[in-house]
């Protein structure tokens, strides 16, 4: 089984890159904009394009029906968002779709696999900046190759703390954002950033950019293979609420270190996103 793994692990990387070579081209073309759930939850052809391209490659190499797939796109064509047993390919072919759209240079693909409802590798590629994470479990994280590892940082007041405004705008939830980076930036910490993509913000914690990132609402495609690429550089992952994290609560904190989560963790202002693997009824 395990060298199965390594070999899709391996091809993950590859297609990853591919998408990426994709999305690259398509952004020096006119780009069409549709929207989904929110007149600022916006989509592509390329989003749509893409994930086509990697469930194809995928689907070619691992055969027809033993692989499972959850895509950002099939998913909001109502395809199921359930993770089963199975193995389970978790994809965001354009995290950072707004970003893609208006040319601001951080969008990356995003595969994630997982066995027994557990996530065995993820690996993002940042294509605007041609920078390759992937990581293995128990194997190590790695950018261009290259071993990375979360900060050492545990004074808070040193830290730099990514979030994200997401695309709900219902003004009780902003409020509730931006109550949050307030407390947080006047614990104080040396700053607050952002870079408009999950991937690369669960990447940024990895490489010891910043020491944690947390977002209520987003997606299991936008952290699964981020999440794997934080632990093995040596971070964690928490609920917001300082419980388990879970890979469809849409709700997370990733950090360097538990000192540093903790304290994110006593200013986040909780506010309830529908579970990914809710019944379709219920979203
Ligand atoms: O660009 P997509 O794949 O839609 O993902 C983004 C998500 O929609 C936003 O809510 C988050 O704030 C971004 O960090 C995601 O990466
Ligand atoms: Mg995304």
């Amino acid at each position: 089984m395990a060298d199965q793994w390594q070999e899709a692990y391996d091809f993950a990387v590859q297609v990853a890159r591919a998408a990426g070579a994709v999305i690259r081209k398509a952004g020096e073309e006119e780009i069409k904009v549709q929207t989904k759930s929110s007149t600022v939850d916006l989509v592509t052809k390329t989003d749509e394009r893409v994930e086509k391209i990697i469930i194809g490659s995928l689907k070619e190499q691992f055969g027809e029906g033993t692989h499972c797939f959850i895509g950002e796109e099939s998913v909001s064509k109502e395809e199921p968002c359930i993770l089963t047993d199975k193995p389970t390919w978790i994809i965001d072919p354009v995290d950072g779709t707004t970003n893609f759209v208006h040319g601001f240079p951080f969008v990356a693909v995003s595969i994630a696999f997982a066995v027994n409802k557990e996530l065995e590798f993820g690996v993002v590629y940042s294509c605007m900046e041609d920078k390759m994470y992937k990581a293995r479990k128990g194997q190590g994280a790695f950018c261009d190759d290259e071993p990375i590892q979360v900060s050492d940082v545990k004074d808070i007041h040193k830290s730099i703390i990514i979030s994200e405004h997401g695309t709900d705008r219902s003004p009780e939830k902003v409020q509730k954002i931006f109550s949050t980076m307030k407390k947080i930036l006047c614990i104080p910490v040396h700053g607050l950033r952002g870079s408009g993509t999950a991937a690369t913000n669960m990447c940024l914690v990895a490489c010891g950019a910043v020491e944690a990132f947390f977002e209520i609402g987003i997606h299991c495609w936008d952290i699964a293979a981020g999440a794997v690429i934080v632990r093995e550089a040596g971070g964690l992952l928490l609920d917001v609420d300082g419980g388990p994290f879970d890979l469809m609560s849409r709700r997370m904190v990733s950090g360097n270190n538990r000192v540093i989560a903790n304290r994110i963790i006593k200013e986040i202002e909780i506010f309830d996103s529908v579970r990914d693997d809710a019944p379709i009824a219920k979203k």
